[in-house]
């Protein structure tokens, strides 16, 4: 959907003592591959757990348009019909992605090898967003975009005729970029490479074995390899989405800084390519314990009991910025109720999210009291303790739900409540976001 609708002010206020069980949704990156890769095999996918977020949803209705039949059967339970590698249809439709990067950009990549056109475009903040990361390797496939300037959406993508295989080194850290080559090197004769030197999330490399693909990754001085061999027959797979780590970080993170808290969010992703900010949390000092280690949808995972805890900043490692790129809004939050300050340093990334998402946390966390600098790669954020942080203040979201559940948590701990103008785009991503956290006992409240 590329109309954002109106806007829906919301109110956090300091809470008591969490506690209970928060069950958070599906994986929305496992989500977005589970419908694609469903839509590009031969034979049915049947879902379970997918991840009912409008990013998703959008991603669902493309699929339609490229020709699979898409229909849900029941609360996150999907099948999938699919047409096979290179068998995607003409869309007779703009295909709308909403707010969503990662729908546009794996959707670019999985149709730019088939000799069809199709046009994109998003909501005010995707249209924003960059494109060209993805259609300059897609060119290399013989594909070709037209876009506005800068490479932003809407934008026209003529598939390649006749594809050849690439070998693409990813010049910024992007599963999404690793994805869309990936996804295109499946209609492509031959074998597709793509070298990234920061490991990021693997689904689509987990996921595409499971699907039926030859893939291998081979660690070398550049950094992983990853081998594509192209033109597979895939087959339609049972999925089970395992739930969203990114999502499970809102009342984690909430837990730990609401004094007395003592809660357990089950499931969550133990993926290396996922989990750094559970490893970071940790060496701030945050009580959390990992039970019952398990597999499930293919993913490590474990249940998570966190306590409330007294916090210390930390120098937050570049090199661990991929395994946490979209929790350190909610660190950045978390930083400010522990004592000491936080440096978050190799998060460029950042500023090319649904938000410039450095600079939405600074203003925003600058509003409500707190000391924050920032440079074009860092950001460091001055804590002030628990019940520390003054609040009152209403921070503009940016049609982003991370900056929106983010400073939500935050009016939790604050002295006084902390407003956010528009939560509308937390549907995105955690459309349960409020009563889970009412739930758990959190005063979170739409006003108006
Ligand atoms: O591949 C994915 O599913 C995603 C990759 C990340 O984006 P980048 O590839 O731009 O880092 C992440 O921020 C996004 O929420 C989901
Ligand atoms: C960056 C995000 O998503 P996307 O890039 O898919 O819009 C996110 O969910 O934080």
């Amino acid at each position: 959907m590329s109309g954002h609708g109106d806007p829906i002010r919301m109110t956090a206020r300091k809470s008591a003592a969490l506690s209970g069980v928060a069950e958070v949704p599906g994986d929305k990156s496992i989500s977005h591959r589970a419908l694609i890769l469903g839509a590009l095999s031969v034979g049915t996918t049947k879902i379970t757990g997918l991840l009912e977020g409008q990013d998703v949803l959008d991603t669902a209705k493309a699929m339609a348009a490229f020709g699979a039949g898409v229909t849900r059967e029941g609360a996150g339970a999907w099948t999938v019909e699919g047409v096979g590698v290179g068998g995607f249809a003409e869309p007779a439709e703009v295909i709308d992605c909403g707010n969503s990067g990662t729908g546009v950009r794996l959707i670019m990549g999985a149709m730019a090898t088939s000799p069809i056109t199709a046009t994109f475009t998003g909501d005010a903040s995707l249209r924003k967003r960059p494109m060209g990361r993805v259609t300059d390797p897609l060119a290399l496939f013989g594909a070709r975009a037209y876009g506005r300037a800068g490479g932003r959406l809407p934008m026209t993508v003529v598939g390649a005729a006749e594809p050849v295989p690439v070998t693409y080194a990813t010049p910024m850290a992007s599963a999404q970029v690793k994805s869309a080559v990936l996804l295109a090197g499946l209609n492509a004769p031959g074998q597709t490479v793509v070298i990234e030197k920061t490991a990021t999330r693997d689904h689509t490399e987990r996921m595409l074995r499971g699907f039926g693909a030859e893939v291998s990754v081979e660690a070398t001085p550049e950094g992983n390899r990853i081998t594509l061999t192209g033109q597979p027959e895939l087959r339609g797979q049972t999925v089970a989405v395992p739930r969203d780590p990114s999502s499970a970080a809102f009342p984690v993170c909430a837990a730990l800084i609401v004094p007395g808290s003592d809660i357990l969010v089950p499931g969550v992703s133990q993926n290396p390519t996922r989990n750094g900010l559970f490893l970071t949390l940790r060496e701030m000092g945050a009580d959390i314990s990992f039970e019952n280690e398990r597999e499930e949808g293919g993913e490590p995972v474990a249940d998570l009991r966190v306590r409330f805890s007294e916090l210390t900043g930390i120098e937050v490692p570049a090199a661990r910025a991929a395994s946490q790129i979209d929790e350190y809004p909610v660190l950045a939050a978390v930083a400010a109720c522990a004592r000491g300050t936080t440096v978050m340093r190799g998060v460029h990334e950042l500023r090319v999210k649904e938000s410039d998402r450095i600079d939405a946390m600074a203003r925003g966390l600058e509003a409500c009291g707190v000391t924050v600098e920032e440079d074009d790669d860092t950001l460091i954020v001055h804590g002030l303790g628990p019940d520390g942080v003054p609040g009152g203040a209403t921070v503009a979201t940016h049609i982003d739900h991370r900056i929106a559940m983010s400073f939500l948590v935050l009016g939790l701990a604050a002295r006084a409540p902390i407003s956010v103008d528009d939560g509308s785009p937390i549907a995105t991503s955690f459309p349960v976001f409020e009563p889970l956290m009412r739930g758990l006992g959190a005063g979170i409240v739409r006003e108006g």
